[in-house]
């Protein structure tokens, strides 16, 4: 489990994180989504205890992370911009691992070849820029960590090596709860992998939530009345943060219950009206409209 208490992270007189209260439970996939420069790669940083927090603490099984040996080496970090040392081999730089992390499992880094079927003996930084990627993956998963931090992870990565690496993932999940938090902004991706979603913006949590209570809160339905009062009056009873017009349609995206929302909507009898699908990039982008953070048409 990890967890970030009354969080804050300042660089000079900029606040990157503010008072940030998260939990995310153990064995469990939590995305982590924002707007850029919102404090993720910062937060990130202070869970995997590279940054210490101005104030508030981070903890991963209930023990501080910052300047713990003994935890860091349950953690496994796959920054957005990968380092490994110049000149080194899969095979070398799987040896320097190895000496670091306890739980480092030979066994699993040779079967994790079969998944990435790279040539140990392959210069690193000779690799493409997805290759390298992959290798950051085969070592890390070789750590065996307890929780596994991953910042922007899949860039790079071809549609096949997502989907092998996404299984591996969902084994280690399953097999022994390991703890994932993956910061990105591919939210297709996301919606496939994580179970709980936090959206953060100008160093605050807007939103954190199990993904399924996210979608089971907003809503985007499509209707059409006979009259423009019988639409208001459904609006007025609505939590409504979004509206627009496709002809003699209205596309509302509404919060609260289904159950709710179709009992007000019926009352005023549309000769339309539909549940669409809500993909998670259509809720990020209405969350981020709530916190005034809007899609504009800006013509230049
Ligand atoms: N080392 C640093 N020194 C000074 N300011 C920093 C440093 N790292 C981050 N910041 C500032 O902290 C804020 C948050 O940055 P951060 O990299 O955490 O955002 P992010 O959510 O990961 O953004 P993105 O999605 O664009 O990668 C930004 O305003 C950034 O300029």
């Amino acid at each position: 489990m990890i967890e970030a208490k009354s969080v804050t992270k300042k660089f000079h007189n900029e606040t990157a994180v503010r008072n940030i209260n998260i939990t995310v439970k153990r064995g469990s996939i939590y995305g982590l989504l924002g707007s850029n420069g919102a404090g993720k790669t910062t937060l990130l940083k202070m869970m995997a205890g590279i940054y210490r927090p101005e104030t508030g603490t981070i903890s991963i099984e209930d023990v501080p992370v910052f300047e713990n040996v003994f935890i860091k080496k349950k953690v496994c970090y796959i920054p957005d911009t990968l380092y490994f040392f110049p000149q080194n081999t899969i095979a070398q730089m799987a040896e320097y691992y190895q000496n670091i992390y306890s739980e480092w499992d030979a066994s699993r880094f040779n079967t994790l070849k079969r998944v990435f079927q790279i040539d140990t003996d392959r210069k690193i930084h000779k690799l493409s820029k997805g290759m390298q990627r992959q290798v950051a993956f085969w070592l890390a998963l070789s750590c065996m960590p307890s929780v596994l931090i991953l910042d922007e992870p899949i860039d790079g990565l071809d549609p096949v090596m997502r989907q092998k690496i996404k299984n591996v993932l969902f084994q280690d999940v399953a097999d022994r709860e390991m703890t994932v938090i993956i910061s990105s902004h591919n939210l297709r991706e996301i919606e496939d992998i994580c179970d709980h979603i936090g959206i953060m913006h100008q160093g605050e949590l807007i939103v954190e939530k199990e993904l399924d209570d996210l979608k089971a809160d907003t809503h985007k339905i499509q209707v059409a009345f006979k009259s423009e009062l019988q639409e208001k009056h459904i609006v007025d009873q609505l939590e409504v943060v979004h509206q627009e017009k496709r002809g003699s349609v209205s596309v509302l995206i509404v919060k609260g219950e289904e159950s709710n929302i179709k009992r007000i909507v019926r009352s005023e009898k549309p000769f339309v009206f539909d549940i669409l699908p809500l993909t998670l990039e259509e809720m990020f982008i209405y969350e981020m409209g709530e916190v005034g953070y809007e899609i504009e048409n800006i013509l230049l």
